[in-house]
Order: C-alpha cells, then structure tokens, then sequence
C-alpha cells in the first residue's frame, strides 16, 4: 500500500449475512490482456454480458483489491476530515448539467415526501496533461492529494481503455473505434466519484419504499464501481425482475451507458438500476462508493458504429451524429436540475434521434 500517512487505511466492511437475491455476473479477467490471442477470448466472453446483463465484474492484477482499498482510503478520507466549507469550495452546477464537484446531501425532497436524498457526493474532473480542469480542483482534499488521485484516476481509465478494445472487438470494428472517441487527455465530463451514502431511519425509508438512489441508466459510455461490499445496488432483468449486485473481492463492477448503447445500435445494453436500503447487519458501515465514469467527449461523435456486425443484425441505420458532451450535459440537466425527484417510471428522454427510457421506480 501507498496510501500517503495521514490517510488512514481501509479495510472493506463484512459482507452481509443475508442470503439476497443476487445476479449472476460474467468475471472478465484483463490481466493477460496483451497477450497473443487472449483480446479475443475476452471479447467472446464479453459479448453476452454486455449484450443482456449491460453488467459484468472485471477483475486485473493490475488493478487489484489494494488498489481499491487505496481507491476507498482517499474517499473516506475526504468525508471524514474535511470541514462543509472545504467540501463546499466548488459546487456540482446540475443547472448547466456539469457535474464537476460537490454535490451536498439533502437537499431534494423524495416522490412527493418530507424525505430527502441522503447522498453526498464529490465529483473529480479528469488530470489531463494541459489541466484543463484545474478550475474544478480547487478544494482543499483535491489539492493535498493532486498527484495520488491524478495517478488513480488515470489508473482507472486503463481498465476503462482495455474494455474499449473488447467492445470495438465484438463489434468487429478497428480495434481503437472507441478508445480514439474516449481519450483521457480530450476534454469530456469523465469523473472520478465518491458518493456517500447516510442511512436514514426504518420509518424514513418505509416512505420513499426503501430507494436511496432511483432507478436509472448511467449517462455516459461505461461505469466501473470498485467492489462494494455494502449491499443495495440492484439491476432490473430483461424480464423486470430486481437481482442484488454481489460483491466481487478484488473486481471492479462494471455497466453500459447511454451513449454506448447508441452507438451500437442498442446491442450494448444500457441497464435501469437503483441502490436500496443496506441489509439490517450492514445498516452501520459506511456505504462509501467509487466509481469511474467514462463520458463521451467534446470530439466524440456519437452516431451507430459501421459495425458489419450490426449490419448483419440489421441494427446498422445511418444516423445525424449527436455531440457526447452535449448529449451527457442535457442528460444531466434534464435528470438532476430540478426542485423535488417525482417518483415516474419509462421516462424517456430523447436527444436528436437517439433514445433512452428509464424511470424512478
Ligand atoms: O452506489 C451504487 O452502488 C450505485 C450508484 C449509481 O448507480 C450511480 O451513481 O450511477
Ligand atoms: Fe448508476
């Protein structure tokens, strides 16, 4: 561990007792990545998990659990020994649908209740080489710790890049179809997040049916959620069914966004889920998560991929391209700026002729 010394380190909580309703996720393993053939084997591997499930766990030496429990130290860190004002320093701005910062707990009621979301959460824009964000590094945690998390962040994107090869694989695409359209050094709303979560009261969550974030699909390409052992994420089967996210020790969770979906035509699909109340024997351990969301950027046209695949399949169209940060921007605004969250469901939000529906069941 390089965790540096004020940082105090991190051990994963105890995995709950209760016997959930667990999916059952694909493990792809990246780390023979690079050797002759295996691209390939991983690929073929993929293709189902991200044609139905949309969520898979990744595991890489590379990447392994004391890289997440370093991942983890930092987040617990910032909650916990930062006063409000520096987390304060700069504020998520959902009215021009930028995500960079800090978003407070809160502060929006729930379905028309007196209860409110109970996350706080701190969003880290990308350490590109001409530090283009540094406007969004401006608080106090981001800049005692710059050069750890800047190596983290780009640490994660690895994995995220190795999963774009497999993607442009499937889709019988140049191998750098996607990693050209999500370059760590490209601007785009891509974030490093820590988001925690603040148990409320049996009788708070009883009146919001137990919801402590809403059902829905992930606005960029890919998210990766380093293993949570607190329990509560859960995905909505094909057939509508909820099934519990197990964790994964030493893995990395990962699902398809919005604009992977559309550039596939809808083959990758972009998978409705939600986090629930923790399980009564994890109810007291910090529910801290992590998380790397890859966004498609400024130069990232989004349109169906001329994949022979999908041309096969008949989900090749000729498409009018969309912007990737415009479309996360208006997604974020659409999804966020607004005074309460109102419980609906198969909302469907549309830029151009691009489509999604999710909904805050
Ligand atoms: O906290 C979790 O387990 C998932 C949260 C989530 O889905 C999100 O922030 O997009
Ligand atoms: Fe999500």
């Amino acid at each position: 561990m390089t965790v540096e010394s004020e940082v105090k380190p991190w051990t994963p909580p105890p995995e709950t007792k209760e016997e959930l309703d667990w999916a059952n996720l694909t493990v792809i393993d990246l780390t023979n990545f690079d050797e002759p053939g295996v691209k390939q084997e991983l690929a073929d591997k993929l293709k189902e998990a991200s044609q139905f499930d949309g969520f898979w766990a990744v595991k890489d030496d590379a990447f392994n659990q004391d890289h997440i429990n370093e991942v983890f130290a930092y987040g617990r860190h910032f909650f916990e020994n930062y006063t409000d004002e520096e987390k304060q320093a700069v504020l998520v701005d959902f009215a021009s649908g930028n995500y960079f910062g800090y978003k407070v707990r809160g502060n929006k009621p729930l379905f028309g209740t007196d209860v409110k979301d109970n996350t706080e959460t701190l969003n880290i824009a990308k350490f590109t080489k001409d530090d283009r964000f540094r406007e969004f590094h401006q608080n106090r945690f981001i800049q005692e710790h710059h050069e750890k998390l800047a190596s983290l962040s780009r640490h994660a994107f690895d994995i995220a890049r190795k999963l774009f090869v497999l993607f442009a694989i499937i889709l019988e695409l140049d191998e750098n179809y996607f990693v050209d359209r999500h370059l760590y050094d490209d601007p785009s709303d891509d974030q490093l997040r820590y988001m925690k979560y603040h148990p409320r009261s049996i009788e708070d969550d009883a009146k919001v049916e137990n919801i402590w974030a809403r059902a829905h699909t992930d606005f960029g390409s890919l998210t990766l959620l380093f293993n949570q052992v607190v329990a509560g994420l859960q995905i909505k089967l094909a057939n509508g069914e909820w099934k519990y996210v197990k964790p994964v020790p030493g893995g990395i969770i990962c699902n398809i966004g919005d604009t992977l979906n559309f550039w596939s035509g809808g083959y990758f699909k972009t998978t409705v889920h939600r986090v629930v109340r923790a399980p009564e024997d994890q109810i007291d351990a910090p529910r801290i998560g992590a998380f790397y969301f890859v966004r498609p950027g400024d130069n990232a046209k989004i349109q169906i991929a001329p994949s022979p695949l999908l041309k096969r399949l008949g989900l090749y169209r000729e498409t009018e391209p969309i912007g990737g940060t415009d479309y996360v921007r208006k997604r974020v605004k659409d999804y966020h700026d607004v005074d309460t969250y109102k419980k609906q469901s198969n909302v469907k939000f549309k830029v151009g002729e691009f489509e999604i529906t999710d909904g805050f069941e």
